[in-house]
């Protein structure tokens, strides 16, 4: 069973944490990942496909929601050739049937199942999931009750929750104990109110109390809260004389640098962002998510974030980040006429149902295996973007 202490780990992204950053994380050095917070109702209605062009495991929703039109939706998508044992599943809940459902409908792939109980966004919250659950304690302990009965116990994984502290320390302490009594087996705390932004300090010093709670519930504890990367989680180890059981959870720097997890020194934005594209290629990823990580990863003020937001597709991005040099200068006098020359390019052969060799164009094999891609993308548009 997958264990938690100690550990240094990549937290939930709804849009940041697809497959490709949780690989680039984990080839970085990150002891676990976390997916995208993923809503119950919406993930007990997928279906489990074997991707055998990509070996992935694939989560596609499926018509049976009421009101929800046929599709063929990638909620979730996992390498376990690469995440077996790593992969944590955060579900968005506001009912424990619900959250069972869901959870049960995708235990045998992923390690563990976490409940998001911080999200303050408007998505998460109007319907009493995320950060709302903080007032509704009753009812996340309710969800994470059943969870721990009827999921974690049966099928030998742990179950845990992410939550933010709340505006006193009292109040805090109060509401972990109640958590820790459902039985879950690990607790990551955001050191931030639910009215505080990323940009405000935590409250780091909540954590030793909230640890001393945890561990006298045998419950393992994460720090969350403006973590930068492994050599910054040792210092502040060290500043708040935390133990070593004690982990940390890496958001905002993580998005911008999955590398940042690494005990070697993490990689400069233009190799990360050489990285990244290759490794979202390989795996089919949406170029709609790709460009928005390439969005976190090049650096707004650079001219490579100002040619990359103007690619539309992946052969445009190979063909600009080719034509980087080590430093992130492009090194092509005009790369946005060739971008516009290649467009051309490509509509003229698509209008004559040839491709640039004159053979006929046919779906590549790995969308062919799945099918999916583009309503995924649609998912991906339609998500809020956060700043949380
Ligand atoms: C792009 C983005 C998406 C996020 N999505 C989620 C989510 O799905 N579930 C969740 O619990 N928190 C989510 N968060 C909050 C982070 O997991 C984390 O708690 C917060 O950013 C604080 O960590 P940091 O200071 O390292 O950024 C998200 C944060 C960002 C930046």
């Amino acid at each position: 069973m997958v264990t938690y202490a100690g550990k240094l780990v990549l937290a939930p992204m709804v849009r940041a944490g697809e497959l490709p950053t949780r690989l680039m994380a984990l080839r970085h050095g990150a002891d676990l990942v976390w997916s995208p917070e993923l809503v119950d109702v919406k993930l007990m209605h997928t279906k489990r496909i074997e991707n055998a062009a990509l070996s992935t495991v694939d989560y596609v929703e499926t018509s049976s929601r009421p009101g929800h039109t046929q599709g063929n939706n990638i909620v979730f998508r996992t390498l376990p050739r690469e995440e077996t044992g790593k992969l944590i599943l955060q579900l968005g809940s506001n009912n424990p049937e619900n959250a069972v459902r869901a959870a049960l409908n995708v235990v045998r792939d992923v390690a563990g199942i976490d409940l998001n109980c911080g999200c303050p966004k408007h998505f998460s919250v109007h319907n009493g999931m995320g950060a709302a659950l903080l007032s509704t304690p009753d009812l996340l302990c309710a969800i994470l009750s059943s969870l721990v009965a009827k999921v974690g116990r049966v099928h030998d994984k742990p179950v845990s929750c992410k939550i933010r502290v709340l505006d006193s320390l009292d109040a805090t302490l109060a509401l972990v104990e109640r958590v820790c009594a459902t039985g879950i087996a690990h607790l990551t705390v955001h050191c931030r109110t639910r009215d505080m932004r990323n940009r405000d300090a935590p409250k780091w010093d909540y954590l030793a109390p909230i640890a001393e709670v945890c561990k006298r519930h045998g419950v393992s504890v994460t720090l969350n809260g403006a973590v930068q990367s492994r050599a910054h989680f040792d210092t502040l180890r060290e500043e708040l004389k935390l133990g070593p059981e004690v982990g940390a959870m890496i958001a905002e720097h993580a998005e911008r640098n999955p590398s940042v997890f690494s005990r070697a020194t993490p990689l400069e934005w233009p190799q990360a962002a050489r990285e990244y594209l290759a490794l979202a290629q390989s795996l089919d990823n949406h170029v709609g998510n790709t460009k928005y990580m390439l969005g976190r990863i090049i650096p707004g003020k650079q001219r490579m974030y100002q040619y990359m937001t103007r690619c539309k597709s992946d052969a445009e991005l190979t063909w600009l980040l080719a034509q980087m040099d080590d430093e992130g200068k492009c090194t092509d006098d005009d790369p946005l006429k060739h971008i516009q020359e290649m467009r051309k390019g490509e509509t003229k052969s698509e209008s004559s149902g040839k491709n640039k060799a004159g053979e006929e164009e046919k779906p590549s094999a790995k969308h062919k295996a799945d099918e999916a891609d583009e309503p995924s993308g649609k998912r991906q548009k339609t998500e809020p973007k956060l700043s949380v």
